[in-house]
């Protein structure tokens, strides 16, 4: 009976703290209403949020996910219990993005153009503008709007042997104003002349040569070094750093602010000329051969 009772104590004492680690855990890790496609964790200790982008196969970043992400960084940069943020995907060691959504741009109508592209002029202000300390966890390729998706944040840790670089060129199209200065701010003109008038793909250790990326690391360490560094961007004063981010940006996001109609009518009049279109549809039957 004493034995019984022992074994009893010790599976309600092992109840108690398994409910006890439950609640510790619960309360450190906040889930944020997210969409399905772009996932979001809070860690209430550091208020860190890890945004995930999670939309099958390569995360392309059509309507619906330029304004899951847009919505999600709004509600962080509102959110005061949050000091920072990593910005990764689900498809770890295979695709950080694919970039824009090519479909998207593919024998559409003014309207819809117009529409995809206030979308993507929204996706790039608010990513830019994010007030906080933000890190890109790339763990898998990152061409075109992937890529600069990934120099809107303030620090790149890159997992080894993938590739990235704004290639818009390769496929008959060209990286908007506001891309390429992301580019030329990470590079300097040199590299970023030759990065984007050759539609450079960048290895992932080329790419650190450059400063397009600020480290390349095993993908098992990817997160946890971009935790680390978050950890370190996160003690320096905020109110400084994000004046300090802010001006340092604000020069080209201003440019867009107060032309984006002309940046939009820019776009719908260049994507549909027809050798654009020819271009876009080719490469987009290429893309879809090529696992054949
Ligand atoms: C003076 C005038 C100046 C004018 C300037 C004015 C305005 C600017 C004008 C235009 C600017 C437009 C800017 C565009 C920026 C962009 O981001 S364009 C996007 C281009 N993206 C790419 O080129 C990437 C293509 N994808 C890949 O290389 C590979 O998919 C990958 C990312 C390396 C992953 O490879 P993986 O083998 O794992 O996957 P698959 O290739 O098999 O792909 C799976 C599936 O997904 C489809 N897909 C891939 N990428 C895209 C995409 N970007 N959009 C839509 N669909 C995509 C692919 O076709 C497969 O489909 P499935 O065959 O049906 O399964």
């Amino acid at each position: 009976i004493q034995a019984l009772q022992i074994s009893e104590n010790k599976i309600i004492k092992t109840k108690m703290l398994s409910r006890a680690c439950f609640r510790q855990f619960s309360a450190s890790i906040r889930r944020m209403s997210s969409t399905n496609i772009v996932e979001t964790n809070i860690d209430s200790g550091t208020g860190f949020a890890t945004v995930t982008l999670s939309q099958p196969p390569v995360n392309s970043l059509d309507k619906n996910l330029l304004t899951a992400i847009t919505d999600r960084f709004k509600k962080l940069s509102d959110d005061s219990s949050v000091t920072g943020a990593i910005l990764t995907s689900k498809f770890d060691g295979k695709v950080f993005s694919a970039g824009l959504n090519i479909v998207d741009m593919f024998q559409k109508s003014d309207d819809h153009l117009g529409e995809f592209w206030g979308m993507v002029q929204e996706w790039y202000l608010t990513i830019q503008g994010f007030p906080k300390p933000l890190v890109s966890a790339i763990n898998g390729h990152a061409p075109t709007g992937g890529c600069a998706m990934a120099l809107m944040s303030d620090y790149r840790v890159m997992v080894e042997g993938k590739t990235i670089g704004l290639n818009e060129t390769l496929l008959g199209i060209v990286a908007p104003f506001f891309f390429a200065d992301l580019m030329i701010a990470a590079v300097g003109r040199r590299h970023a002349e030759f990065a984007l008038n050759n539609g450079y793909l960048y290895t992932s250790d080329e790419a650190l040569k450059i400063g397009l990326v600020d480290e390349v690391v095993n993908l098992d360490q990817v997160v946890p070094t971009a935790l680390k560094i978050l950890t370190k961007m996160t003690k320096t004063p905020q109110p400084a750093y994000q004046v300090c981010k802010n001006f340092l940006r604000k020069e080209t996001m201003d440019t867009l602010r107060n032309d984006r109609a002309g940046d939009i009518a820019h776009f719908v009049g260049f994507v549909q000329q027809p050798n654009v279109q020819k271009a876009i549809g080719g490469y987009l039957q290429a893309l879809k051969q090529r696992k054949k």
